[in-house]
């Protein structure tokens, strides 16, 4: 198995502080990296470079074997993610929603049981835009994953779900590893990281 994402030397500024420099990470496939520390320390900043929405100022990373470029539809074939602005269709339910990710990736979803699974199966039919702060995540988050990917980034999925919500998050992360998958998550949940081979702690990189 090869590597899912590899940095050298990466360095990002936010305005004239560094944020982090020279730090290099390493997820193979089937691995799990957590990226942790306080509020500003730059976990967003590391997954929107991972993404390719951001370039680095110092480095070379590489995402699935590739520069990331988000703008690039192979690359987001390989590469699922879950940000924290990313967001749903509100006039479509969790069944139009997977109908749509099945249609995209040409997929045979069993919707079914993917919603019974994400805790959803008594909201599937309603529009997402009238679902609770936690199911519309559990839904994020079953988009991001019921797809093929290589490479998952995750920013904090762990927010608005409940206790039940976080147990399937970690069940969520395990599955895809044990599918091969490289994935980063930045967390402030502490059991997320009993699934992480490895931690990088932001803190006082400054
Ligand atoms: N577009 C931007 N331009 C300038 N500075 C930015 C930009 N985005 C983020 N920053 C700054 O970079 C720093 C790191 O932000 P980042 O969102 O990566 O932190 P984080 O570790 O994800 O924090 P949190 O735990 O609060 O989500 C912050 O001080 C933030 O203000």
């Amino acid at each position: 198995m090869g590597m899912g994402v590899t940095a050298r030397n990466f360095g990002v500024r936010a305005g004239d502080v560094w944020l982090f420099r020279e730090l290099d990470l390493d997820v193979p496939a089937g691995e799990c990296l957590a990226l942790v520390g306080e509020n500003g320390s730059g976990k967003s900043t590391i997954l929107r470079c991972l993404y390719g929405m951001q370039v680095p100022l110092e480095g070379t990373l590489s995402v699935a074997d590739r520069q990331p470029d988000e703008l690039d539809v192979e690359f987001r074939r390989d590469v699922a993610v879950l940000f924290d602005d990313s967001d749903l269709f509100v006039e479509l339910t969790p069944v139009q929603h997977l109908e749509l990710l099945a249609g995209t990736f040409g997929l045979d979803l069993d919707i079914g049981e993917l919603l019974r699974d994400a805790g959803l199966d008594e909201r599937s039919d309603v529009t997402a835009g009238s679902l609770s702060a936690g199911q519309r995540r559990r839904l994020m988050l079953l988009g991001a994953t019921a797809r093929p990917f290589r490479v998952l980034l995750l920013d904090e999925p762990e927010r608005a779900l409940d206790a039940g919500g976080k147990q399937w998050l970690t069940e969520v992360v395990g599955r895809a590893k044990d599918a091969g998958a490289a994935v980063v998550v930045a967390t402030h949940h502490p059991p997320l990281l009993e699934v992480a081979e490895s931690v990088v702690d932001l803190s006082g990189q400054l």
